[in-house]
Protein backbone atom coordinates (compact mmCIF):
# COMPACT_ATOMS: atom_id res chain seq x y z
CA UNK A 1 0.00 0.00 0.00
CA UNK A 2 0.93 3.24 -1.29
CA UNK A 3 1.25 5.77 2.41
CA UNK A 4 2.04 9.07 1.42
CA UNK A 5 3.67 11.88 3.91
CA UNK A 6 1.24 15.03 3.29
CA UNK A 7 -2.02 15.26 4.10
CA UNK A 8 -4.29 18.20 2.04
CA UNK A 9 -6.60 19.56 4.94
CA UNK A 10 -9.92 20.71 3.07
CA UNK A 11 -10.09 24.74 3.53
CA UNK A 12 -12.71 24.26 6.46
CA UNK A 13 -10.61 21.96 8.31
CA UNK A 14 -7.05 24.63 7.67
CA UNK A 15 -9.50 27.18 8.91
CA UNK A 16 -10.91 25.59 12.10
CA UNK A 17 -7.59 24.40 13.14
CA UNK A 18 -5.75 28.20 11.97
CA UNK A 19 -8.37 29.69 14.56
CA UNK A 20 -8.08 27.38 17.62
CA UNK A 21 -4.51 27.29 17.27
CA UNK A 22 -4.90 31.38 17.30
CA UNK A 23 -6.54 31.47 19.84
CA UNK A 24 -3.48 29.14 22.00
CA UNK A 25 -5.03 25.94 21.68
CA UNK A 26 -3.57 23.04 19.84
CA UNK A 27 -5.72 21.32 17.00
CA UNK A 28 -5.07 18.37 14.40
CA UNK A 29 -7.36 16.54 12.02
CA UNK A 30 -7.42 13.13 13.21
CA UNK A 31 -8.46 9.46 13.09
CA UNK A 32 -10.18 7.96 9.81
CA UNK A 33 -9.34 11.55 7.71
CA UNK A 34 -5.39 10.70 8.80
CA UNK A 35 -5.39 7.37 7.78
CA UNK A 36 -7.46 7.60 4.46
CA UNK A 37 -5.57 10.38 3.55
CA UNK A 38 -2.34 8.55 3.61
CA UNK A 39 -3.62 5.99 1.42
CA UNK A 40 -5.39 8.17 -0.85
CA UNK A 41 -8.61 7.36 0.05
CA UNK A 42 -11.21 10.33 0.01
CA UNK A 43 -12.33 10.54 4.14
CA UNK A 44 -15.94 10.35 4.29
CA UNK A 45 -15.58 12.70 7.41
CA UNK A 46 -12.91 15.53 9.04
CA UNK A 47 -12.72 14.93 12.88
CA UNK A 48 -10.57 17.71 14.62
CA UNK A 49 -9.37 17.09 17.87
CA UNK A 50 -8.23 20.04 20.49
CA UNK A 51 -6.84 20.74 24.02
CA UNK A 52 -9.79 23.73 24.05
CA UNK A 53 -12.82 22.46 25.76
CA UNK A 54 -15.97 22.41 24.68
CA UNK A 55 -17.25 25.74 25.80
CA UNK A 56 -13.84 27.73 24.27
CA UNK A 57 -14.48 25.90 20.79
CA UNK A 58 -17.82 27.21 21.49
CA UNK A 59 -16.63 30.76 21.70
CA UNK A 60 -14.40 30.94 18.82
CA UNK A 61 -16.89 30.35 16.38
CA UNK A 62 -19.98 31.37 15.14
CA UNK A 63 -21.82 28.99 14.51
CA UNK A 64 -21.98 25.51 16.76
CA UNK A 65 -24.27 22.36 17.50
CA UNK A 66 -24.03 20.35 21.02
CA UNK A 67 -24.03 17.24 18.67
CA UNK A 68 -21.94 15.08 21.88
CA UNK A 69 -20.90 17.78 24.23
CA UNK A 70 -20.89 15.46 27.00
CA UNK A 71 -18.01 13.13 25.21
CA UNK A 72 -16.34 16.78 24.41
CA UNK A 73 -17.57 16.84 20.78
CA UNK A 74 -18.92 20.31 19.26
CA UNK A 75 -19.81 20.46 15.44
CA UNK A 76 -18.59 23.70 13.50
CA UNK A 77 -20.64 24.81 10.83
CA UNK A 78 -19.19 25.66 8.06
CA UNK A 79 -20.97 26.97 4.93
CA UNK A 80 -23.90 24.28 5.77
CA UNK A 81 -20.87 21.63 6.15
CA UNK A 82 -20.27 20.00 9.68
CA UNK A 83 -17.38 19.48 11.25
CA UNK A 84 -16.70 17.49 14.75
CA UNK A 85 -14.26 19.43 17.19
CA UNK A 86 -14.00 17.16 19.99
CA UNK A 87 -12.05 17.64 22.85
CA UNK A 88 -8.62 15.99 24.04
CA UNK A 89 -10.14 12.99 26.56
CA UNK A 90 -8.38 10.48 28.46
CA UNK A 91 -10.57 7.56 28.47
CA UNK A 92 -12.39 5.29 26.14
CA UNK A 93 -16.29 5.34 25.37
CA UNK A 94 -17.08 2.83 27.41
CA UNK A 95 -20.18 1.52 25.51
CA UNK A 96 -20.52 -2.18 27.41
CA UNK A 97 -22.86 -0.68 30.15
CA UNK A 98 -21.21 -2.01 32.51
CA UNK A 99 -18.67 1.03 33.03
CA UNK A 100 -19.62 4.93 33.59
CA UNK A 101 -19.86 7.01 30.38
CA UNK A 102 -18.15 10.27 32.39
CA UNK A 103 -15.53 11.70 30.13
CA UNK A 104 -12.24 13.15 31.18
CA UNK A 105 -10.45 15.51 29.31
CA UNK A 106 -6.68 16.39 29.25
CA UNK A 107 -4.33 18.91 27.75
CA UNK A 108 -1.65 16.03 25.79
CA UNK A 109 -2.60 14.91 22.34
CA UNK A 110 -0.82 12.02 23.23
CA UNK A 111 -3.19 10.63 25.65
CA UNK A 112 -5.79 11.18 23.49
CA UNK A 113 -4.29 9.19 20.84
CA UNK A 114 -3.47 6.50 23.34
CA UNK A 115 -7.18 5.63 23.90
CA UNK A 116 -8.05 5.16 20.28
CA UNK A 117 -8.54 1.68 18.95
CA UNK A 118 -5.92 0.90 16.35
CA UNK A 119 -2.64 2.39 15.49
CA UNK A 120 -3.66 3.28 11.72
CA UNK A 121 -6.72 5.46 13.46
CA UNK A 122 -4.51 6.92 15.89
CA UNK A 123 -2.78 9.66 14.37
CA UNK A 124 -3.17 13.11 13.76
CA UNK A 125 -2.12 15.86 11.56
CA UNK A 126 -1.75 19.57 11.57
CA UNK A 127 0.20 21.52 8.85
CA UNK A 128 2.53 23.00 11.46
CA UNK A 129 3.57 19.80 12.92
CA UNK A 130 2.60 17.30 10.40
CA UNK A 131 1.88 13.28 10.98
CA UNK A 132 2.19 12.70 14.50
CA UNK A 133 2.26 9.01 14.41
CA UNK A 134 3.16 7.82 18.12
CA UNK A 135 2.54 4.11 17.51
CA UNK A 136 3.46 3.00 14.43
CA UNK A 137 -0.11 3.91 12.29
CA UNK A 138 1.68 4.42 9.43
CA UNK A 139 3.73 1.16 9.23
CA UNK A 140 1.09 -1.02 9.95
CA UNK A 141 -0.80 0.60 7.06
CA UNK A 142 2.15 -0.11 4.88
CA UNK A 143 2.28 -3.48 5.96
CA UNK A 144 -1.40 -4.15 6.15
CA UNK A 145 -1.90 -4.61 9.67
CA UNK A 146 -4.84 -3.98 12.01
CA UNK A 147 -3.24 -3.59 15.69
CA UNK A 148 -4.72 -2.18 18.83
CA UNK A 149 -3.02 0.69 20.24
CA UNK A 150 -0.97 -0.32 23.47
CA UNK A 151 -2.99 -3.81 25.31
CA UNK A 152 -5.68 -5.02 23.01
CA UNK A 153 -7.63 -5.96 25.58
CA UNK A 154 -7.53 -2.83 27.68
CA UNK A 155 -8.72 -1.19 23.89
CA UNK A 156 -12.09 -3.99 23.90
CA UNK A 157 -12.66 -3.45 27.45
CA UNK A 158 -13.41 -0.06 26.61
CA UNK A 159 -15.48 -0.70 23.88
CA UNK A 160 -16.37 -3.87 22.72
CA UNK A 161 -17.61 -2.59 19.51
CA UNK A 162 -13.95 -2.25 18.29
CA UNK A 163 -13.82 -6.46 18.07
CA UNK A 164 -15.62 -6.21 15.33
CA UNK A 165 -14.13 -3.05 13.59
CA UNK A 166 -10.64 -4.66 13.71
CA UNK A 167 -12.70 -6.92 11.33
CA UNK A 168 -14.24 -4.16 9.25
CA UNK A 169 -11.19 -2.28 8.96
CA UNK A 170 -9.18 -5.51 7.85
CA UNK A 171 -11.96 -6.15 4.94
CA UNK A 172 -11.86 -2.49 4.05
CA UNK A 173 -8.17 -2.09 4.21
CA UNK A 174 -7.41 -6.01 2.83
CA UNK A 175 -5.67 -6.33 6.35
CA UNK A 176 -4.42 -8.81 8.51
CA UNK A 177 -5.01 -8.67 12.26
CA UNK A 178 -2.02 -8.49 14.26
CA UNK A 179 -2.22 -11.94 16.76
CA UNK A 180 -2.02 -10.24 19.88
CA UNK A 181 -5.20 -8.27 18.86
CA UNK A 182 -6.29 -11.40 17.62
CA UNK A 183 -6.12 -13.11 20.48
CA UNK A 184 -7.94 -10.27 22.35
CA UNK A 185 -10.73 -10.36 19.79
CA UNK A 186 -11.10 -14.06 20.37
CA UNK A 187 -11.23 -14.24 23.98
CA UNK A 188 -13.32 -10.82 24.47
CA UNK A 189 -15.86 -11.60 21.36
CA UNK A 190 -19.07 -12.27 24.01
CA UNK A 191 -18.20 -8.88 24.73
CA UNK A 192 -20.24 -7.51 21.83
CA UNK A 193 -23.93 -8.57 23.43
CA UNK A 194 -23.50 -5.74 25.08
CA UNK A 195 -23.36 -3.32 22.08
CA UNK A 196 -26.18 -2.00 20.65
CA UNK A 197 -28.18 -3.77 17.54
CA UNK A 198 -27.82 -0.30 15.67
CA UNK A 199 -23.92 0.14 16.12
CA UNK A 200 -23.39 -3.28 15.25
CA UNK A 201 -25.69 -3.07 12.08
CA UNK A 202 -23.52 0.20 10.85
CA UNK A 203 -20.16 -2.24 11.07
CA UNK A 204 -21.76 -5.28 9.72
CA UNK A 205 -22.92 -3.29 6.73
CA UNK A 206 -19.31 -1.28 6.45
CA UNK A 207 -17.77 -5.15 6.80
CA UNK A 208 -20.26 -6.34 3.91
CA UNK A 209 -19.51 -3.39 1.33
CA UNK A 210 -15.99 -3.39 1.73
CA UNK A 211 -13.57 -4.67 -0.89
CA UNK A 212 -13.77 -8.00 0.77
CA UNK A 213 -17.16 -9.24 1.86
CA UNK A 214 -15.89 -12.63 2.47
CA UNK A 215 -13.82 -11.50 5.52
CA UNK A 216 -16.75 -12.40 7.65
CA UNK A 217 -15.32 -15.84 7.47
CA UNK A 218 -12.75 -14.35 9.84
CA UNK A 219 -15.56 -12.77 12.08
CA UNK A 220 -16.59 -16.60 12.02
CA UNK A 221 -13.56 -17.88 13.09
CA UNK A 222 -12.83 -15.65 15.44
CA UNK A 223 -16.29 -16.23 17.05
CA UNK A 224 -17.94 -12.39 16.54
CA UNK A 225 -20.42 -13.54 14.47
CA UNK A 226 -21.71 -16.80 17.11
CA UNK A 227 -22.70 -13.57 19.09
CA UNK A 228 -24.11 -11.28 16.31
CA UNK A 229 -25.42 -13.41 13.29
CA UNK A 230 -25.43 -16.96 14.82
CA UNK A 231 -27.50 -18.18 12.04
CA UNK A 232 -23.81 -17.83 9.61
CA UNK A 233 -22.43 -20.08 12.10
CA UNK A 234 -25.53 -22.43 11.40
CA UNK A 235 -24.52 -22.44 7.44
CA UNK A 236 -20.57 -22.23 8.27
CA UNK A 237 -21.72 -26.30 9.34
CA UNK A 238 -24.16 -27.54 6.29
CA UNK A 239 -22.81 -29.32 3.78
CA UNK A 240 -24.78 -29.60 0.74
CA UNK A 241 -23.98 -32.52 -1.09
CA UNK A 242 -25.62 -31.99 -4.49
CA UNK A 243 -23.87 -32.16 -7.67
CA UNK A 244 -23.99 -27.87 -7.92
CA UNK A 245 -22.06 -27.42 -5.05
CA UNK A 246 -18.23 -27.62 -4.31
CA UNK A 247 -18.73 -25.89 -0.92
CA UNK A 248 -20.74 -26.28 2.16
CA UNK A 249 -23.36 -23.26 2.25
CA UNK A 250 -21.32 -20.67 4.61
CA UNK A 251 -18.41 -21.14 1.76
CA UNK A 252 -21.25 -20.88 -0.94
CA UNK A 253 -22.57 -17.58 0.78
CA UNK A 254 -18.98 -16.21 1.03
CA UNK A 255 -18.73 -16.42 -2.50
CA UNK A 256 -21.68 -15.13 -3.73
CA UNK A 257 -21.05 -11.83 -1.61
CA UNK A 258 -17.73 -11.13 -3.20
CA UNK A 259 -19.73 -11.67 -6.83
CA UNK A 260 -22.21 -9.50 -6.23
CA UNK A 261 -20.99 -5.39 -6.68
CA UNK A 262 -20.68 -3.66 -3.26
CA UNK A 263 -24.59 -2.80 -2.81
CA UNK A 264 -26.35 -2.88 0.52
CA UNK A 265 -29.37 -5.07 -0.65
CA UNK A 266 -27.23 -7.19 -2.91
CA UNK A 267 -24.89 -7.94 -0.43
CA UNK A 268 -27.43 -8.07 2.55
CA UNK A 269 -29.74 -10.71 -0.01
CA UNK A 270 -26.39 -13.13 -0.56
CA UNK A 271 -25.56 -13.27 2.96
CA UNK A 272 -29.32 -14.32 3.70
CA UNK A 273 -30.04 -16.15 0.44
CA UNK A 274 -29.73 -20.02 1.78
CA UNK A 275 -29.79 -19.62 5.32
CA UNK A 276 -31.89 -22.20 6.98
CA UNK A 277 -32.45 -24.13 4.24
CA UNK A 278 -32.71 -28.03 3.99
CA UNK A 279 -32.21 -29.08 0.15
CA UNK A 280 -34.99 -30.68 -1.32
CA UNK A 281 -34.67 -32.73 -4.60
CA UNK A 282 -37.57 -32.38 -7.15
CA UNK A 283 -37.92 -31.63 -11.27
CA UNK A 284 -39.20 -28.15 -12.12
CA UNK A 285 -42.06 -27.58 -14.68
CA UNK A 286 -40.30 -29.04 -17.61
CA UNK A 287 -38.71 -32.18 -16.17
CA UNK A 288 -35.14 -30.45 -15.29
CA UNK A 289 -33.47 -32.26 -12.14
CA UNK A 290 -33.50 -29.73 -9.57
CA UNK A 291 -31.98 -29.23 -5.76
CA UNK A 292 -34.31 -26.76 -4.14
CA UNK A 293 -33.50 -25.08 -0.97
CA UNK A 294 -36.25 -23.60 0.91
CA UNK A 295 -36.33 -19.50 0.05
CA UNK A 296 -39.43 -19.59 2.27
CA UNK A 297 -37.41 -20.29 5.39
CA UNK A 298 -34.29 -18.26 4.10
CA UNK A 299 -36.83 -15.33 3.38
CA UNK A 300 -37.84 -15.79 7.05
CA UNK A 301 -34.95 -16.03 8.60
CA UNK A 302 -33.27 -12.81 6.74
CA UNK A 303 -36.28 -10.49 7.75
CA UNK A 304 -35.97 -11.77 11.32
CA UNK A 305 -31.96 -11.28 11.92
CA UNK A 306 -32.57 -7.79 9.99
CA UNK A 307 -35.38 -6.52 12.56
CA UNK A 308 -33.30 -7.68 15.07
CA UNK A 309 -30.58 -6.08 13.65
CA UNK A 310 -32.82 -2.73 13.67
CA UNK A 311 -32.63 -2.55 9.41
CA UNK A 312 -34.95 -0.42 7.99
CA UNK A 313 -37.83 -1.60 6.52
CA UNK A 314 -37.06 -0.69 2.80
CA UNK A 315 -34.01 -2.54 3.14
CA UNK A 316 -35.88 -5.22 4.89
CA UNK A 317 -38.71 -5.91 2.36
CA UNK A 318 -36.01 -5.95 -0.63
CA UNK A 319 -33.78 -8.25 0.72
CA UNK A 320 -36.99 -10.62 2.06
CA UNK A 321 -38.02 -10.59 -1.97
CA UNK A 322 -34.94 -11.30 -3.41
CA UNK A 323 -34.58 -14.07 -1.08
CA UNK A 324 -37.97 -15.30 -1.38
CA UNK A 325 -37.30 -15.48 -5.52
CA UNK A 326 -33.70 -15.92 -5.68
CA UNK A 327 -33.48 -19.93 -6.74
CA UNK A 328 -37.08 -19.07 -9.40
CA UNK A 329 -36.32 -19.53 -12.88
CA UNK A 330 -39.28 -19.84 -15.03
CA UNK A 331 -39.94 -21.59 -17.86
CA UNK A 332 -38.48 -19.17 -20.48
CA UNK A 333 -41.76 -17.92 -22.02
CA UNK A 334 -42.63 -14.24 -22.07
CA UNK A 335 -45.90 -14.89 -20.00
CA UNK A 336 -44.04 -16.28 -17.40
CA UNK A 337 -41.10 -13.87 -16.92
CA UNK A 338 -44.31 -11.04 -16.84
CA UNK A 339 -45.63 -12.90 -14.21
CA UNK A 340 -42.12 -13.60 -12.15
CA UNK A 341 -41.46 -9.24 -12.82
CA UNK A 342 -44.89 -8.59 -11.58
CA UNK A 343 -44.23 -10.80 -7.99
CA UNK A 344 -40.71 -9.47 -8.23
CA UNK A 345 -41.52 -6.21 -8.98
CA UNK A 346 -40.11 -4.38 -12.23
CA UNK A 347 -37.80 -2.10 -9.72
CA UNK A 348 -36.27 -5.28 -8.22
CA UNK A 349 -36.02 -7.24 -10.85
CA UNK A 350 -32.63 -6.47 -12.06
CA UNK A 351 -31.34 -7.05 -8.83
CA UNK A 352 -32.64 -10.48 -9.12
CA UNK A 353 -31.09 -11.10 -12.48
CA UNK A 354 -27.72 -10.00 -10.78
CA UNK A 355 -28.28 -12.00 -7.95
CA UNK A 356 -29.51 -15.04 -10.05
CA UNK A 357 -25.88 -14.63 -11.58
CA UNK A 358 -23.83 -14.92 -8.18
CA UNK A 359 -26.01 -17.64 -7.14
CA UNK A 360 -24.57 -19.54 -10.17
CA UNK A 361 -21.28 -18.26 -10.16
CA UNK A 362 -20.77 -19.71 -6.72
CA UNK A 363 -21.89 -22.98 -7.51
CA UNK A 364 -19.67 -26.20 -8.84
CA UNK A 365 -19.01 -25.40 -12.72
CA UNK A 366 -21.84 -28.52 -13.29
CA UNK A 367 -24.39 -27.22 -15.47
CA UNK A 368 -22.93 -23.97 -15.08
CA UNK A 369 -23.10 -22.91 -18.63
CA UNK A 370 -26.73 -24.44 -18.98
CA UNK A 371 -27.90 -21.90 -15.96
CA UNK A 372 -25.88 -18.82 -17.36
CA UNK A 373 -27.20 -19.45 -20.70
CA UNK A 374 -31.08 -19.77 -19.67
CA UNK A 375 -30.32 -16.67 -17.36
CA UNK A 376 -29.19 -14.86 -20.47
CA UNK A 377 -32.23 -16.08 -22.23
CA UNK A 378 -34.71 -14.07 -18.97
CA UNK A 379 -32.59 -11.35 -19.41
CA UNK A 380 -33.51 -10.97 -23.35
CA UNK A 381 -36.70 -11.55 -22.78
CA UNK A 382 -36.59 -9.12 -19.89
CA UNK A 383 -35.58 -6.83 -22.00
CA UNK A 384 -38.24 -7.50 -24.90
CA UNK A 385 -40.82 -6.90 -22.48
CA UNK A 386 -39.67 -3.50 -21.15
CA UNK A 387 -39.01 -2.74 -25.03
CA UNK A 388 -42.83 -3.21 -25.51
CA UNK A 389 -43.99 -1.70 -22.21
CA UNK A 390 -46.01 -4.37 -21.55
CA UNK A 391 -47.86 -4.11 -18.30
CA UNK A 392 -46.60 -5.68 -15.27
CA UNK A 393 -48.60 -4.26 -12.46
CA UNK A 394 -51.78 -3.23 -11.18
CA UNK A 395 -51.14 0.50 -12.17
CA UNK A 396 -50.00 -0.11 -15.69
CA UNK A 397 -53.67 -1.61 -16.60
CA UNK A 398 -55.62 0.91 -18.96
CA UNK A 399 -58.44 0.15 -16.53
CA UNK A 400 -58.40 1.61 -13.21
CA UNK A 401 -61.15 1.01 -9.90
CA UNK A 402 -62.52 3.98 -10.46
CA UNK A 403 -63.68 3.16 -14.34
CA UNK A 404 -65.26 -0.43 -12.99
CA UNK A 405 -67.48 1.91 -10.39
CA UNK A 406 -68.56 4.13 -13.00
CA UNK A 407 -69.70 1.16 -14.54
CA UNK A 408 -71.90 0.14 -12.12
CA UNK A 409 -69.96 -1.82 -9.57
CA UNK A 410 -69.76 -1.64 -6.06
CA UNK A 411 -65.99 -0.64 -4.35
CA UNK A 412 -64.60 -3.45 -1.85
CA UNK A 413 -63.20 -6.56 -2.39
CA UNK A 414 -64.89 -7.96 -5.07
CA UNK A 415 -63.48 -4.95 -6.81
CA UNK A 416 -60.05 -5.68 -5.91
CA UNK A 417 -60.63 -8.97 -6.98
CA UNK A 418 -61.65 -8.49 -10.74
CA UNK A 419 -59.02 -5.61 -11.07
CA UNK A 420 -56.38 -8.96 -9.93
CA UNK A 421 -58.07 -11.10 -12.12
CA UNK A 422 -58.10 -8.69 -15.19
CA UNK A 423 -54.17 -7.94 -14.57
CA UNK A 424 -53.72 -12.09 -14.52
CA UNK A 425 -55.26 -12.28 -17.39
CA UNK A 426 -52.90 -9.23 -19.51
CA UNK A 427 -49.91 -10.83 -17.68
CA UNK A 428 -50.59 -13.36 -19.98
CA UNK A 429 -51.96 -11.73 -22.88
CA UNK A 430 -50.62 -8.17 -23.05
CA UNK A 431 -52.77 -7.08 -26.34
CA UNK A 432 -55.60 -7.46 -23.75
CA UNK A 433 -54.77 -4.43 -22.19
CA UNK A 434 -57.18 -2.01 -23.99
CA UNK A 435 -59.97 -0.15 -22.25
CA UNK A 436 -62.95 -1.62 -23.99
CA UNK A 437 -61.39 -5.29 -23.97
CA UNK A 438 -61.03 -4.92 -20.08
CA UNK A 439 -64.26 -3.51 -19.21
CA UNK A 440 -65.99 -6.47 -20.87
CA UNK A 441 -63.74 -8.89 -19.23
CA UNK A 442 -64.52 -7.08 -15.82
CA UNK A 443 -68.15 -7.74 -16.42
CA UNK A 444 -67.53 -11.48 -17.40
CA UNK A 445 -65.42 -11.66 -14.21
CA UNK A 446 -68.12 -10.03 -12.16
CA UNK A 447 -70.89 -12.46 -13.29
CA UNK A 448 -68.42 -15.07 -12.24
CA UNK A 449 -67.59 -14.05 -8.96
CA UNK A 450 -71.54 -12.72 -8.86
CA UNK A 451 -70.86 -9.41 -7.82
CA UNK A 452 -73.20 -6.47 -9.11
N1 LIG B 1 -15.02 2.52 18.99
C1 LIG B 1 -14.22 3.47 18.54
C2 LIG B 1 -14.69 4.34 17.54
C3 LIG B 1 -13.84 5.34 17.12
N2 LIG B 1 -12.61 5.48 17.65
C4 LIG B 1 -11.72 6.57 17.21
O1 LIG B 1 -12.51 7.60 16.62
C5 LIG B 1 -12.14 7.80 15.26
C6 LIG B 1 -13.37 8.11 14.41
O2 LIG B 1 -14.26 7.02 14.48
P1 LIG B 1 -15.31 6.63 13.33
O3 LIG B 1 -15.84 7.87 12.72
O4 LIG B 1 -16.25 5.63 13.89
O5 LIG B 1 -14.44 5.79 12.31
P2 LIG B 1 -13.39 6.24 11.26
O6 LIG B 1 -12.05 5.78 11.74
O7 LIG B 1 -13.52 7.68 10.93
O8 LIG B 1 -13.74 5.33 10.02
P3 LIG B 1 -15.06 5.37 9.09
O9 LIG B 1 -15.22 6.78 8.66
O10 LIG B 1 -14.68 4.43 8.02
O11 LIG B 1 -16.15 4.84 9.95
C7 LIG B 1 -11.42 6.54 14.87
O12 LIG B 1 -10.55 6.74 13.80
C8 LIG B 1 -10.71 6.18 16.15
O13 LIG B 1 -9.57 6.99 16.33
C9 LIG B 1 -12.17 4.61 18.63
O14 LIG B 1 -11.04 4.74 19.09
N3 LIG B 1 -13.00 3.62 19.06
Amino acid sequence: MEVGLKIDLPEHVQAIIGKLEEAGYEAYAVGGCVRDSLIGRIPGDWDITTSAKPGEVKALFARTVDTGIQHGTVTVLMDKMGYEVTTYRVDGEYEDGRHPREVEFTASLLEDLKRRDFTINAMAYNDRCGIVDIFGGRQDLKDKIIRCVGDAMERFSEDALRILRAVRFSAQLGCTIAESTRQAVSSLAGNLKHISAERIQAELVKLLLSDNPQYLKDAWELGITAVILPEFDAIMKQEQNTPHHCFNVGGHTLKAMELVKPDKVLRLTMLFHDMGKPLVHSSDEEGRDRFYGHPDVSEEIAGRVMRRLRFDNDTIGKVCRLVKYHDTHPVLKPANVRRLVHKVGNELFLSLLLVQEADIRAQSTYKREEKLEALLKLKEIYQDILRDSDCLSLKDLKITGKDLIGDGMAPGRELGQVLQGLLDDVLSEPEHNTKEYLLDAARKLRRQYNTP
